[in-house]
């Protein structure tokens, strides 16, 4: 087992009550979803992290199932002190609608007739996949995501979430994506799909029971195998090498290392993938266009994430350009959006092999500091029912000026500050209700520090009490805490 590593991991599948309403009008019953969690999710359910995988990824994004020897397919990045750190988030990782690894797929059993869908499936978009995970979010009563994550096919998903569901997404992560596909990525899955199409065993996408378009399917994922990684890459592992020989043997059959990779990876990918997922995953791949007949600045209107776009120096399939485009639509909505590319020789897949600056990058953004880490916990405060003098002493006695006013479930009332203990001694009011401001201005845990720093100063006030979700006082932030923490980061 890597170090690390969430450790042993299952899968759980949450069943969807109602039918699924798709995009284009058909529906769906019966929907099941495959999903695996890692962490724990806080009492506030508000450190949950979702991730989106890629075109052949699945639920299983860390970890080791009973009787696997390979991990997750992004364990390198999920776990405790790694970039999704699962001592500090609970992460979610589901199968996408249309997939084939435990989500309602082209090769499930259609409820109506009790075979596999097939080509009976519908259409899939990429916002009914989302959709079909907001059913999951729900039923795991998360009402926001700290953050959305993905890659690729996955980088799509989290942009449509900021779309769909923008109170939904604090924070978001699309990595090594575009708003929309060009022609040249919907190029190359067409020539995947006719592959498939093309293989006599397809038989119309009704194979299942009988052999399946492994050839097809394995020439699709050639193809699109040199797509996620770079010319450079390809020079430094193969070069023009020959593959178990020293010399050319002019036939038609195995040459050169390269092409003894690309059908190594063409044959273990039929072994795990079903072919009618691959139509449709790349089919709602293609059809994604976020602007649609808008403009991208125009489809970003409401998102309230901040967002941290990621791109790769050498990926020729979702080229940096397209993350520029998403950066600069988020950034005409004055969206908190940063952006950083990472530096790799990989091309594409760099967002599964370049763990070391994917760790550090996503642990900056995501951990760009809260409320919750900077609060004084040992906050002190008062009961509704206290007297002005009583609030003096307990200040002097703890040497604090803000004194939050509680009722008798402990949840919020009013805060009392230095302030108005001396305009009661002016005044000669003695019960706090007269002195205390009800309309106190606050912060939750997971709010950033940034957060906090520009509510204070746009109201001109030095504290903020740090409230649970239920309005209970968890702690206090103030002016002081945070100007020592910056002063810290010289
Ligand atoms: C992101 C998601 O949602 S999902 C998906 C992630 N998984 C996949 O995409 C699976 C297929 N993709 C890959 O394997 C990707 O390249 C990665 C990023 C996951 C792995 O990349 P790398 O670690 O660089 O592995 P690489 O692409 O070089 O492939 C290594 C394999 O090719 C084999 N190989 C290398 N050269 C040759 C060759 N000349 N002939 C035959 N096989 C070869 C190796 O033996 C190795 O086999 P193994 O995987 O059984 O150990
Ligand atoms: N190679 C990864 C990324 C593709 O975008 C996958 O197969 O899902």
């Amino acid at each position: 087992m890597k170090r690390n590593s969430v450790g042993r991991v299952r899968a759980g599948t949450f069943r969807i009550p109602e039918d699924l309403v798709l995009d284009h009008g058909d529906r769906l019953t019966g929907v099941e979803v495959a999903f695996e969690t890692y962490g724990r999710l806080n009492r506030d359910k508000e450190n949950a992290v979702l991730v989106c995988h890629a075109l052949s990824g699945d639920a299983h994004a860390a970890g080791y199932r009973d009787g696997e020897e390979k991990p997750g397919w992004w364990d390198d990045v999920i776990g405790p002190g790694k970039g999704l750190d699962t001592s500090r988030y609970f992460v979610i990782c589901s199968n996408v609608l249309a997939g084939c690894k435990g989500t309602t797929g082209p090769s499930s059993t259609n409820p109506k007739t009790g075979k596999p869908y097939g080509l009976d499936m519908p259409i899939i978009t990429i916002r009914d996949m989302v959709a079909v995970q907001k059913r999951l979010i729900d039923h795991l009563g998360i009402r926001r995501l700290f953050a959305v994550v993905g890659g690729s096919f996955g980088g799509m998903q989290v942009l449509q979430w900021c779309v769909s569901y923008p109170e939904m997404v604090r924070m978001a992560v699309p990595i090594a994506t575009s708003a929309y596909s060009s022609p040249q990525q919907i190029a190359f899955n067409e020539v995947g799909r006719r592959a498939i199409i093309s293989d006599p065993d397809w038989n119309g996408g009704g194979y299942y029971g009988g052999p399946p378009p492994g050839r097809g399917l394995a020439l699709a994922r050639m193809v699109g195998h040199i797509t996620y990684l770079s010319d450079g890459a390809m020079e430094e592992k193969f070069g023009r090498r020959l593959q178990d020989k020293s010399e050319y043997s002019f036939h038609m059959d195995l040459e050169f290392q390269v092409e003894s990779y690309l059908r190594y990876h063409g044959e273990n990918f039929i072994k795990r993938f079903d072919a009618n997922s691959y139509l449709y995953i790349t089919k709602a791949i293609d059809y994604f266009d976020l602007a649609g007949e808008g403009t991208l600045a125009e489809a970003f209107r409401g998102v309230k994430a901040k967002v941290l776009v990621i791109s790769i120096t050498s990926d020729w399939l979702y080229p940096p350009y397209q993350s520029r485009e998403i950066v600069e639509a988020l950034a005409s909505n004055d969206v908190d959006v940063r952006d950083c590319e990472i530096a790799s020789n990989y091309g594409h897949d760099a967002f599964l092999l370049e763990s070391g600056q994917m760790n550090y990058i996503l642990r900056n953004f995501l951990s760009r500091g809260t409320a919750g880490e900077i609060m004084t916990r040992d906050v002190v405060t008062i009961g509704l029912g206290g007297s002005v003098e009583d609030a003096a002493r307990v200040m002097v006695e703890r040497e604090v000026t803000h004194l939050p006013v509680t009722d008798e479930n402990g949840r919020l009332a009013g805060i009392v500050t230095a302030w108005d203990i001396s305009k009661a001694v002016a005044m000669k009011y003695t019960r706090l209700r007269e002195i205390m401001t009800q309309n106190v201005l606050t912060i939750l845990e997971g709010d950033s520090i940034e957060t906090a720093a520009r509510r204070m100063k746009d109201h001109d006030i030095s504290a903020l009490p740090v409230l649970d979700g239920e309005g209970r006082v968890q702690g206090m932030v103030t002016s002081d805490g945070i100007s020592r923490l910056f002063g810290a980061c010289r």
